[in-house]
Formats: structure tokens, C-alpha cells, sequence
């Protein structure tokens, strides 16, 4: 924190937020909050069920054999008891946690959805968030392509009904990539090296590792072709005569079947496939996904199956689903201008002490009647152009000013009109 004191006294880094994280306030929080619950009337629809989890947690429910977030970009520290506890950086554990304890017997599909935050302490690189809204869905206990794609379509009504324009769902299949690693023969550090390498896209790295080793000529130039291995399932047909493992054929025929399924749906034209995708999380085992659209450089959702994670916590349980990053989907929505602006929906009553009695009956009477109301006693010290400014900045939609027992004036702030009516009539 810099510590900017003025002659005052007063410390101004006190108004400063830590860096990666940031403030939400007026019409940009009351988008996302609006956002957020319309894409959760959708998931509702669907029949999932609300559940809420602790932002920390102990830390051994992110450790490294649930193949969560790396160590270092968890945000850590320590109860009285010495435990250590995280907050949060991925609430899908802390939902596989309460299925294998809540729902331990159950074995017919469990559908749960979530809204929270999560923390990731990443390099501090442009402006990229600490601390994010998601919003996502977990189905349980149904290892099926139908689930597979019912969650898919799920995602793509979400983004829908969000507003957004022109975005594609790229679906991958962990197993496509682990598949190739074994065929080849990689050892666990060679496979990570691997890994870092097509991430970062450095191609000249994966030829110089892939030449080091003994490999049959189409595996390797599928490996070196794996970032160009995207678009629709037809053109990427090929890659599955070209390789011999049944781990990858087989994530390709799910991909074909899933495909499928989804233009049943009729969805199909929101949908891409990408072979070279990677796992974000090692506990994904199926199909991986990701949402993409213009006005975000990142993944406005992400998600993939998950079928080994909940027996870590005791209960066999097949498991997919995707997490909205909410605060990506506004970036994307706001540069794609289809962001609704949040409109002046309230109403200011303003009086003077002796009608106070009124401007509360008022008020009480209007809210009764799910009209919001701001009550307000007027200052000498204001005129009111000053309570007009004010209306407009905190997109407050017009006035009522008592003028006496009965009287009031109704000013609507966006034309500036004006009318005179009696309280009596209003109320009757
Ligand atoms: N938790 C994952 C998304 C996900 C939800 N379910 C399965 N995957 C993420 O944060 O990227």
C-alpha cells in the first residue's frame, strides 16, 4: 500500500483495493447481479438445485492429487488450530466434497448449481482479476454423452439468454492428449514439458522434444499438429487414422456421438471441436470445454467431466460441469454493447419535517406495491437543481415533493416535466 498522507492527516492509500481485485458499484454491479440471476432462472429450468459452500476451506481439499490449482497460486494462511486453509480458487471440489457426504447413498443423477467467488493468486499481469464471480452447475452420477451434451446445451441457452453474440463452445477430450502421451511413450516429466510447451505455443520446443524420442512418423506429426487440430468434427476425422492408441480413438468417437446428440438440440452451429485443447485441471477425465466470444480474450466459461475427482472423497461418482466467469461475460457482453443499462426504476419522496407522516405513509403504500422508494427530509442548505443533479447521477427516476398535507408535485427527472396531484387520489 502507498501511504500518500495529505496536510489533513488523512491517509489516502486507504481508498486503494490491493491489486487483482476491484470494487462493483452502482449500474455495473446492478448488471452483473441482473446477469447473474438470469442465467440462473435458466439453470433452474433445468432442474438444478442451489447449493452454497465456504469461501476457505482446508487446504487438502485443492491439493495436488485432486489436480486443482498449483500451490503456489492459492491464497493461503492459518486457523488458531494451525490448520491451513484457502480461499477458494475452483468451487467444483468443495461440490464434489458435499456430494460425497450429503448424498453418499444416492445414485440416480444429483444436479447442483453455485454462485460464489474464487481466488487465484496468478502473476500480476495486466489488470488480470484476483478474485472472480462464477457461476456453474454440477451433474452428478450420469457418465453418459446424453449428460455430456445436455450440459453443453445448458451453456449455450445460459450465453444466450445472457445476450451474447456470435460465441462458440470448443470442446476437447482430456483423454485425446493423454492417449498420444502414452503411445509415445512419454514419461510423466517429458508429458508435463509437453504440456507447458503447446500452451505457450512454442513449436519450435515440442519439435526438439518430440525429435528426441523414437516415434512413428504420423504420431509425430499429429503431436506438432495439435494447435491446428480445431474446427468442425468432420475435418478432424482424419486425426483418428492416424493414430493406433484406442484412448484417443475413443475420445474421438464420444466427440462424434456427442455431436450428435447436440445438433438434436440444434445447436450445432454454436460449436466447435479442438483436439489440441488441454486439460486445465488434471481431475478432468472426459470431454473439456470452453466458451469464447469476441470482446473477451478469455474463456468466458470453462467446464469438462470429471469422473475420478468425488471417489477421492469417498462416494463413486461420474460428474460433469462448467463454470460461467461472470465478470468475463460482462467484459464481453459490454464491448459487444449488449450490456442492458440498468434503467431509473426508483422514486424519490422529498419532504419537509411537518408532512413526514405523509411522505412515510407514502412511501409504505408504494413499496406495498413493490415500487421502489428513496425517502428523503429535505436540507435548508439545498436547493432543488441540487436533489435533480442528485436524482440523475444515482439514476433515480423522477420526484415526489410534498408541498402540503395532500399535495405533491411529480417531477420526471429524464424530461424535466412537472404535475401537481393530490395524495389522497394517489393513495385511493
Ligand atoms: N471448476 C472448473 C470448471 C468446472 C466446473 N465443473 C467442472 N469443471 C473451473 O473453474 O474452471
Amino acid at each position: 500500500m502507498s501511504y500518500l498522507v495529505s496536510e489533513s492527516g488523512f491517509n489516502h492509500g486507504l481508498l486503494h483495493t490491493p491489486e487483482g481485485v476491484r470494487d462493483i458499484y452502482n449500474g455495473e454491479c446492478e448488471q452483473k447481479l441482473r446477469l447473474q440471476e438470469s442465467i440462473h432462472d435458466i439453470i433452474k429450468l433445468y432442474g438444478f438445485r442451489d447449493i452454497q459452500t465456504p469461501t476457505f476451506e482446508f487446504f487438502d481439499i485443492f491439493n495436488k492429487e485432486r489436480g486443482t490449482t498449483a500451490s503456489r497460486e492459492m491464497y493461503k494462511f492459518f486457523d488458531r488450530e494451525g490448520n491451513t486453509l484457502v480461499l477458494r480458487p475452483d468451487i467444483t471440489p468443495s461440490i464434489a466434497r458435499c456430494v460425497a457426504k450429503y448424498y453418499k447413498e444416492e445414485e440416480l443423477p444429483i444436479r447442483l448449481c453455485y454462485q460464489g467467488n474464487t481466488f487465484i493468486n496468478n502473476t500480476s499481469y495486466q489488470g488480470k482479476l484476483k478474485e472472480t464471480t462464477q457461476l456453474g452447475t454440477e451433474l452428478f452420477n450420469d457418465g453418459s454423452s446424453d449428460a455430456d451434451a445436455e450440459m453443453i446445451a445448458l451453456l449455450v441457452n445460459c450465453l444466450k439468454k445472457a445476450g451474447l453474440k456470435e460465441f462458440q463452445v470448443e470442446i476437447g477430450h482430456a483423454d485425446f492428449f493423454l492417449g498420444l502421451l502414452e503411445e509415445a511413450d512419454f514419461d510423466q516429466e517429458e508429458a508435463e514439458q509437453l504440456k507447458v510447451l503447446i500452451e505457450k505455443k512454442n513449436l519450435f520446443g515440442v519439435e526438439e522434444l518430440v525429435s528426441s524420442k523414437k516415434l512413428d512418423e504420423n504420431l509425430k506429426e499429429l503431436i506438432l499438429k495439435l494447435p491446428d487440430l480445431f474446427g468442425n468434427l468432420d475435418n478432424l476425422l482424419y486425426a483418428k487414422k492416424m493414430i493406433k492408441n484406442q484412448r484417443s480413438v475413443h475420445a474421438i468417437e464420444h466427440l462424434e456421438k456427442l455431436y450428435a446428440i447436440l445438433e438434436l438440440y440444434g445447436f450445432s452451429e454454436y460449436i466447435t471441436f479442438d483436439l489440441g485443447m488441454l486439460s486445465k485441471y488434471n481431475y478432468y477425465t472426459g470431454i473439456i470445454f470452453r466458451a469464447l466470444s469476441y470482446g473477451s480474450g478469455e474463456a468466458i466459461a470453462t467446464g469438462g467431466r470429471y469422473d475420478n475427482l468425488v471417489e477421492q472423497f469417498g462416494k463413486k461418482a461420474k460428474a460433469i460441469g462448467f463454470v460461467i466467469l461472470i465478470d468475463q461475460l460482462m467484459t464481453a457482453l459490454s464491448r459487444q454493447k449488449v450490456l442492458n443499462k440498468a434503467s431509473a426504476s426508483s422514486t424519490l419522496i422529498l419532504y419537509h419535517s411537518q408532512y413526514r407522516k405523509m411522505a412515510i405513509d407514502l412511501a409504505n403504500h408504494f413499496r406495498g406495491s413493490g415500487m421502489k422508494l428513496l425517502l428523503m427530509r429535505m436540507s435548508n442548505e439545498k436547493e432543488m437543481v441540487d436533489y435533480v443533479d442528485y436524482c440523475k447521477r444515482q439514476s433515480i427516476g423522477g420526484i415526489l415533493l410534498m408541498k402540503d398535507a395532500d399535495t405533491i408535485e411529480v417531477i420526471d427527472i429524464s424530461s424535466g416535466g412537472k404535475k401537481i396531484t393530490q395524495i389522497s387520489e394517489m393513495l385511493s
